[in-house]
């Protein structure tokens, strides 16, 4: 390095002095002088520049050899953070393990016991063992182990259970009587029976859910029903609130799912509970052959337990009908015996809505039967409310001689005009017709498939004025507590453990029978 900078030096030097020494007057360039001073002063040149390359050469190792020295260390920082993180990690496994040790250790005792008790030592504890060998969490072996001790609490609740089952059976074989008919039963009831009190699995289960909740009850009596069978139950509490856990249990115990199992108060002291007969156990009655009053107004419903259920359209309580029930639930089937209970008594009839080819076979025997479209019913209400009119200015003597009149409107809900106009007056005069009829012998039977209450989202549903002016309520079979709550006044929800094909309940001022319809396939002879 010293050398290239001497020989810069002295070739630097010579060329000055060669320079210098030059003539000023002679100005030539290409002169000897000036030429070697030009070639001193080039080699001179070329040596800095190999001296500054040599020094940046230098300058980008140092550069390099400094960078790699940080990523160097960077490195090692990482490896030995790494190390420690390492170590850390491992001191606290052998802590979590040191501190399983421990648990396990002292439940050791626990597992024992639960085994023990459990019974099941062998199955439970290889189990556990495991469980445990496999690396799974104390924690889970622990929940697995005190869930074998849930079941075994589960045996043995179930096994208390059926010894209780076993002595109830053996004190109802003693006890086992026959109930007699109630006071004042009359002839019609002949089809009614009050079976023995025997050890039935209804009883059974019902009296278990009694035990559930903590009521004291015995099966009082058994009434057997067309459709259901009435058990009566001795109640002696002071919770009320525990009848509502009673009926939750009974649900349960009878495996009554979605519908409604009744439950009402039967007398002081007692409950009925009403259980659905299977439908071969139960009993259809055809419409009997009777003796008709011309100008009577009375319908034949069907039977009850207290007998045969007739409703008259001339008693204040019941002279304009309501009925409800879902498709099959027996709702043409009364309507067609309405229709031949009230021609018999000589009344007109006009079919509305629903099947008219229903009444086909009535055409021939009763000439005062007009069986129309649907799309007539506006037609029928008008003519019926200028009847209203009419017979509103009779005397009673001149009313006597008319004769009734019945409009049948069947599925409702099809014979309300979409027309906002059509419909308030359709609404207005049909209204009317109920309100004033029933003093006029003039009556509305009105047939839903659902009870849908009017409103802006349907408009053709039933309107609350109507509904007020329809005393007598019919429920047949629903699939909704909603429809049997409208259409009923009270215990609408039963309406959903109604059987269908006739199974029904009446309701009026203070008439209240769960009845079943008489089967009305042909017209008597
Ligand atoms: N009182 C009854 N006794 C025995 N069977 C009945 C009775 N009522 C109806 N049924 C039977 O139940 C079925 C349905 O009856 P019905 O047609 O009257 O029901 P619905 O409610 O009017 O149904 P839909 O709206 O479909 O006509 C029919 O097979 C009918 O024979």
């Amino acid at each position: 390095m010293l050398f290239s900078w001497v020989k810069i030096g002295s070739t630097g030097l010579a060329a000055l002095c060669l320079t210098l020494s030059a003539n000023p007057k002679n100005v030539k360039l290409f002169i000897p002088t000036n030429i070697t001073a030009i070639a001193l002063s080039s080699v001179a040149g070329v040596e800095l520049r190999k001296l500054m390359r040599h020094y940046q050469d230098k300058e980008r190792v140092e550069d390099m050899l400094a960078a790699l020295k940080d990523t160097q260390a960077e490195e090692q920082l990482q490896f030995l953070s790494s190390a420690a993180e390492r170590k850390r990690e491992n001191e606290d496994a052998d802590k979590r393990t040191e501190r399983q040790l421990g648990l396990l250790q002292k439940t050791a005792p626990l597992f024992s016991e639960v085994l023990s008790l459990t019974g099941q030592n062998g199955a439970i504890e290889r189990m556990a063992l495991g469980m445990i060998q496999n690396g799974e969490p104390l924690g889970n072996v622990l929940l697995a182990a005190s869930e074998a001790e849930m079941q075994f609490e589960q045996a043995k609740l179930q096994a208390q259970i059926h010894q209780k089952q076993l002595e109830l059976q053996a004190q109802q074989m003693k006890s086992a009587s026959v109930v007699t008919v109630s006071a004042g039963a009359s002839e019609s009831q002949a089809a009614i029976a009050t079976v023995p009190v025997t050890s039935s699995s209804k009883i059974e289960g019902l009296q278990k859910a009694a035990k559930v909740v903590g009521l004291p009850t015995q099966c009082l009596r058994v009434d057997k029903a067309p459709s259901y069978e009435r058990l009566i139950f001795s109640v002696r509490t002071e919770d009320f609130n525990s009848l509502s856990k009673f009926k939750a249990a009974a649900k349960l115990a009878l495996g009554v799912k979605e519908s409604d199992l009744p439950i009402y108060i039967y007398a002081p002291e007692q409950v009925a509970i009403e259980v659905p007969l299977l439908p071969q156990d139960r009993t259809y009655y055809n419409f009997p052959v009777r003796h008709w009053n011309l100008g009577d107004r009375l319908i034949v419903l069907g039977q009850s337990l207290d007998g045969e259920v007739l409703i008259d359209l001339a008693s204040e309580d019941t002279p304009q009908i309501l009925c409800v029930g879902t498709t099959g639930s027996g709702k043409s089937n009364l309507f067609r015996a309405i229709a031949y209970c009230l021609l018999q008594q000589g009344a007109r009839v006009d079919i509305c809505g629903g099947k008219v080819s229903d009444y086909e076979d009535f055409a021939d025997r009763f000439p005062t039967i007009s069986m129309n479209d649907m799309g007539k019913t506006f037609e029928f209400v008008g003519e019926y409310y200028h009847e209203c009119d009419r017979r509103n200015k009779m005397s009673k003597a001149e009313l006597a001689g008319q004769p009734a009149w019945v409009l049948l409107i069947d599925e409702y809900k099809g014979t309300v005009p979409l027309d906002e106009q059509m419909r308030r007056a359709y609404d207005q005069q049909l209204c009317e017709v109920a309100r004033r009829g029933r003093g006029l012998k003039i009556h509305v039977v009105v047939g839903l498939q659902r009870g849908a209450k009017r409103g802006k989202d349907d408009p053709q549903g039933l309107p609350p004025d109507l509904r007020d002016n329809l005393p007598c309520r019919i429920a047949f079979r629903c699939v909704d507590a909603v429809s049997g709550r409208m259409v009923l006044m009270r215990r609408g929800e039963a309406v959903t453990s109604l059987q269908g094909r006739g199974d029904g309940i009446v309701q009026s001022g203070l008439l209240d029978r769960r009845f079943q319809a008489y089967r009305f396939d042909t017209i008597p002879a």
